[in-house]
């Protein structure tokens, strides 16, 4: 449960992130309590006269962003995407980030890989040395579990099938999560690519490659990591 020090930095983060918007931009509307607040940051500026389109990466963002009168368009109906804000369960500086907490990964990645600019906006405590602490959750068509789960397991995870609120989680495309602990990851891209191979693996919260600023809150501080373009 984040405290209320964790708010105030999940707040400031999401508003750095905000000044990246623009008039008449189609804007990724990422998922999690983070995302969240800049959603509602960004409804606040659309009542004050900003014009946007937003793209939400979930069924809970939809809703949200519905409730906040935000226009939306469809995820699998936009070519291109402005600028993307969404959170993360741990990111290192190389902009290598485990995502997925909410188990939306597969849409997150969608919208990412659409934007032009993604920004990822958190607290003080998902920067990591290495990621793998926050075990990656994959998503796995349900015909697919056992299959997946061997797979998983040669490739040294231990992979557990969501569970919450006592009951199979299941994901806004029907399908299941599986919180795989992989120990700490030495080479993501490596990871991502064999991941990628699995039949029946939709996608997984591994992304890299993906994101082009982090804005972190910690304390009174904020600290942006950016994309190494040179
Ligand atoms: O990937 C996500 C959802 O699938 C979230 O962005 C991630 O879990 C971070 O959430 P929060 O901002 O609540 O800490």
């Amino acid at each position: 449960m984040a405290n209320d020090n964790q708010n105030l930095e999940k707040l400031t983060a999401a508003k750095a992130a905000i000044a990246f918007v623009k008039n008449n931009d189609v804007v990724g509307l990422g998922t999690g309590s983070t995302a969240t607040l800049a959603i509602k940051e960004l409804a606040k500026l659309i009542k004050d006269g900003l014009k946007i389109t937003g793209v939400p990466s979930s069924e809970a963002t939809k809703k949200l962003a519905i409730s906040l009168g935000i226009p939306l368009l469809e995820l699998g109906k936009v070519r291109s995407i402005d600028v993307s804000i969404d959170g993360a369960d741990e990111f290192t500086k190389e902009l290598n980030l485990i995502k997925g907490g909410g188990g939306a990964l597969f849409r997150e990645k969608i919208m990412a890989s659409l934007s032009k600019k993604t920004i990822i906006v958190t607290d003080g405590s998902k920067l990591v040395e290495k990621l793998g602490a926050f075990k990656v959750p994959i998503e796995v068509n349900p015909n697919a579990e056992k299959y997946v789960m061997i797979k998983l397991k040669k490739l040294k995870g231990k992979p557990v099938k969501r569970i919450e609120n006592g009951k199979i989680f299941i994901t806004d495309n029907q399908n299941y999560i599986f919180d795989t602990d992989f120990g700490l990851i030495d080479d993501p891209e490596k990871l991502a690519y064999e991941l990628n191979q699995i039949d029946g693996v939709l996608g997984h919260g591994i992304f890299v490659n993906l994101t082009d600023i982090i804005f972190m809150a910690k304390g009174d501080y904020i600290t942006s990591y950016h994309k190494n373009i040179g």
